[in-house]
């Protein structure tokens, strides 16, 4: 049986600048919030739902699970005890959906600029558009609405204001910039097929997007909608996991711990940070052991050792980034976590970072050359080793330190500006989006605030 992988593990890791977006309108793109959570709660356990999938993959699914509504949206919970260890759901492949269950007259006229998140949307759009005609009418039925949606994609600017310190602001724009690029290769093709698809705005295929992108597995078909297993919500430090059998041609779900009867069964999407959590899946948890922090240097265009430093760079750590208006300029950045002591033997902070440090606060040619020297001699890596002089050391890792000082102190003026009283007040779209951003907010400012005092401490011992 193999693990099934969320299809976010694809799209962010390696995570660089980049990534994806888009969206897609219904006859209930109009409808709001507030009147979708209506008509959710009306739906809210989906009634007919399992039994339906059973009748229409032929065979029993699950005894021991009732779909029903949490502070979570739609969940999963034990209809009766369940032990850890025994299966909580299997789903044929039969019964998930896939980009081969795209038409095969859509399918020939698609590019391969156009990838299997934006394929199966199509899929969901088509069926959208079917209406109770669908074959998964029961199943297109529970999906969120465009108004329930809260990834960031769907953030208005104002929202995406109160991230502008995280590195999910920047990734959200690239990402929605991507989506954008996708429907429009895919358009005319969706408008040679009035009668399946309609008039799509792109507010209804980023809606289709995201929903794929939130709620798909990896699959031996690209990527699976496996339905009644996407109403398992996230916990963080569950085990259960979604496991593929190629043999049996099944998904299972299995329990990781004892379930009570009326309890919500969870399982994890995977080891995400609040930033993927909130970028992928519009949510956050308030204290994720996941959470990390992207940490980008330039070198200074005035530094006269620019192009040398540029070079090394490049060639060792540092990828070149090309920023949104297309200008290339070398810079870096480094993903750190948590730092779990300040002190002692903990791992600290990452060595390519220090390694980079090193590099940009060298100030001759002859102390870069010693570097590369030193690096040869040894595992090849650049800058890896303490300086020898020990204020240069200092230097570099000063030079971290302000850094960081600075990024925790816009990180506090924005947690500030987001009103800390009303955080935790309040159910409406924008309050949870702020709540959000607190979380997303204040768990970097963890992460950064630990490698502070970790570099305070490495530096006082030299
Ligand atoms: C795979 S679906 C799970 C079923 C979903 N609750 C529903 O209503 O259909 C993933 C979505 O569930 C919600 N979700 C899952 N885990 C969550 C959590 N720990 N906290 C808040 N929302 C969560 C998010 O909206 C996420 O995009």
């Amino acid at each position: 049986m193999l693990p099934c992988a969320r299809i976010t593990n694809l799209l962010v890791f390696p995570r660089q600048f980049f990534t994806v977006h888009h969206c897609f309108c219904s006859k209930f793109a109009t409808i709001s919030f507030c009147q979708s959570e209506a008509w959710n709660n009306l739906h809210a356990g989906c009634p007919g739902f399992l039994p339906w999938l059973e009748q229409k993959a032929g065979v029993k699914i699950s005894s021991v699970v009732m779909i029903g509504r949490s502070a979570y949206g739609r969940s999963l919970f034990a209809s009766k005890t369940i032990k850890a260890g025994s299966s909580v759901l299997k789903v044929p492949f039969g019964v998930q959906i896939s980009p081969d269950d795209l038409l095969p007259e859509i399918k020939i006229l698609l590019g391969d600029e156009i990838g299997n998140i934006a394929k199966l949307a199509t899929v969901i759009l088509a069926e959208k558009k079917n209406g109770p005609h669908s074959e998964w009418a029961p199943y297109i039925s529970c999906l969120p609405l465009l108004g329930e949606m809260q990834t960031t994609s769907f953030w208005s600017e104002d929202e995406l204001d109160m991230i502008k310190q995280s590195f999910i602001y920047q990734e959200t724009i690239q990402k929605k910039a991507e989506i954008r690029r996708q429907f429009l290769a895919l358009k005319p093709v969706l408008d040679h097929f009035p009668q399946n698809f309609g008039d799509i705005k792109f507010e209804d295929f980023l809606h289709a997007y995201t929903l794929v992108e939130s709620r798909a597995w990896e699959s031996s078909k690209g990527f699976s909608l496996i339905p009644l297993a996407d109403f398992l919500n996230h916990d963080g430090h569950a085990k259960s996991i979604v496991l593929n059998d190629e043999k049996e041609q099944i998904s299972e779900v299995i329990a990781d711990r004892d379930y009570a009867a009326g309890d919500q069964i969870w399982i994890t999407y995977g080891k995400f940070s609040n930033a993927i959590l909130l970028l992928e899946f519009g949510f956050t948890l308030p204290h994720n052991t996941f959470d990390e922090v992207q940490i980008t240097f330039k070198i200074p265009s005035r530094d006269p050792l620019y192009e040398m430093k540029s070079e090394l760079l490049e060639r060792h750590c540092f990828p070149t980034l090309t920023d949104l208006r297309g200008f290339k300029c070398v810079g870096s950045s480094f993903t750190i976590t948590e730092v779990r002591s300040a002190i002692g033997k903990s791992r600290g902070i990452p060595q390519s970072l220090r390694a980079a440090a090193r590099v940009l606060c060298c100030t001759s040619a002859e102390e870069l050359r010693y570097m590369v020297e030193e690096a040869a001699k040894n595992d090849g890596r650049l800058g890896r080793r303490p300086f020898k002089d020990i204020d240069r050391e200092v230097q570099a890792h000063d030079m971290l330190l302000s850094h960081i000082t600075a990024m925790i102190s816009e990180y506090n003026e924005s947690i500030k500006s987001l009103g800390l009283d009303s955080i935790h007040r309040g159910d409406c779209k924008q309050s949870v989006r702020k709540r959000m951003a607190f979380d997303l907010l204040a768990g970097e400012l963890r992460i950064l605030k630990s490698a502070s005092a970790w570099l305070q401490s490495y530096i006082s011992s030299l």
